[in-house]
């Protein structure tokens, strides 16, 4: 059994705590990344996982077996790290070949595993090549071969594209998923990138600053941000967070945005929850859950700036905490001087508390 289980995992540094109490399951063969910016405890967690580190508090269980004293050799994981960690004097059959002939597998397997590692990963026509003369990109391919090599159960890998470049990060993303598949491992992936966890994950670990903010499905996460870090860290851009409080109007409740004016009426499933109630909430909607739209429609606030990138348009608008985006595709066609209007479709809205900057209300698919 390969599922992973962190039990009120806590990991001190001193008197700083790097990670604050994280209960997680990765389950046998899923793929999950651990999700968060510089500094909140993706590789403390990812090293304790490896047994590079140990916890302070908590416990790891590998399907029923507690990990606790088993050094990292004995814990059957694959582990890529950032730098790739290849011989350079060795060519790239040697480096894939490696591991198995230190197991003392037989030539002849070893050699089939060879080629067919060699075949998933784009390697086969370097196979004779010296690794010193490969490029920092085809690297980060045979490091990753030489541990995928081992058919590992549990593979763990820490920013493995963050040194290559832009474009052969997009194909390693594909390659890296269709790995997992084949092999039906358990994978853990450390990323401060969320294109590549909402492109490979079958779940999320959302952190932030030590602390397990939301774990679920890239869609999830991305449609039901549980708190106002994930739904300004998911989604490129964020989501849009407006400062206001629920209002009474004829038409329904609304959020009253001070000097935004009020929304469109809420949705029952948020007017139920929020009916009554006159505390700050934060009014959000995701940039491309918006449109431009006529006076008396919307939002009206001043653009402040256009950025066209290929296919979509991100216009800017309103400044300080009335700052909000919306990203509009070529073919809508929009007038960018002076004022515009802004629509946000309400049935994908989401109401978070000011205070606590939880989300209120149900969720929506
Ligand atoms: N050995 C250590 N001694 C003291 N502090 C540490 C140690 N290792 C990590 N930390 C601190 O713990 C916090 C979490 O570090 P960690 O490396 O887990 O973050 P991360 O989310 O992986 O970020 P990055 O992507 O920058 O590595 C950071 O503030 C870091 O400085």
């Amino acid at each position: 059994m390969s599922a992973i289980h962190l039990h009120n995992l806590v990991k001190k540094f001193g008197d700083f705590t790097a990670l604050k109490t994280m209960d997680l399951t990765i389950e046998d063969g899923e793929f999950v990344a651990l999700l968060g910016p510089s500094g909140c405890g993706k590789s403390t967690t990812m090293n304790m996982i490896a047994g590079m580190e140990q916890p302070t508090e908590g416990r790891i269980l590998f399907g029923e077996r507690d990990m606790a004293g088993v050094p990292m050799g004995r814990r059957g994981v694959g582990f890529v790290f950032q730098n790739y960690a290849i011989f350079t004097h060795m060519t790239v059959r040697q480096n894939l070949a490696y591991g198995p002939r230190m197991h003392g597998t037989p030539k002849a397997e070893v050699d089939r595993r060879v080629g067919a590692i060699a075949e998933l990963l784009q390697l086969t026509p370097l196979l004779d090549r010296r690794a010193d003369r490969l490029s920092v990109n085809i690297l980060q391919r045979v490091a990753i071969g030489r541990s995928a090599i081992l058919e590992p159960a549990i593979f763990l890998l820490d920013e493995p594209l963050s040194n290559v470049d832009a474009a052969f990060r997009a194909v390693m993303r594909t390659e890296l998923k269709h790995l997992q598949r084949q092999f039906r491992q358990t994978m853990v992936y450390v990323t401060h990138d969320q294109l590549e966890a909402m492109t490979m994950a079958d779940r999320i670990a959302v952190m932030d600053h030590g602390v397990l903010q939301q774990v679920g499905t890239p869609i999830e996460v991305y449609n039901n941000p549980a708190n106002v870090f994930v739904a300004k860290f998911i989604g490129s851009p964020g989501m849009n967070l407006l400062p206001g409080r629920p209002a009474e109007s004829d038409r329904g409740l609304v959020i009253d945005l001070g000097p935004l004016g009020a929304t469109a009426p809420l949705p029952d499933r948020l007017a139920h929850v929020l009916r009554g109630s006159s505390g700050e909430v934060l009014f959000g909607f995701r940039p491309e859950q918006a449109t431009l739209a006529a006076e008396g429609r919307g939002i009206a606030a001043p653009v402040t700036a256009v950025e066209r990138i290929g296919a979509r348009t991100i216009v800017h608008l309103g400044s300080g905490e009335q700052a909000m985006k919306v990203v509009l595709d070529n073919d809508q066609r929009a007038d960018l001087d002076g004022s515009a209007v802004v629509s946000p479709d309400m049935n994908a809205v989401r109401i978070f508390d000011r205070t606590s900057g939880r989300a209120l209300g149900g969720a929506f698919q």
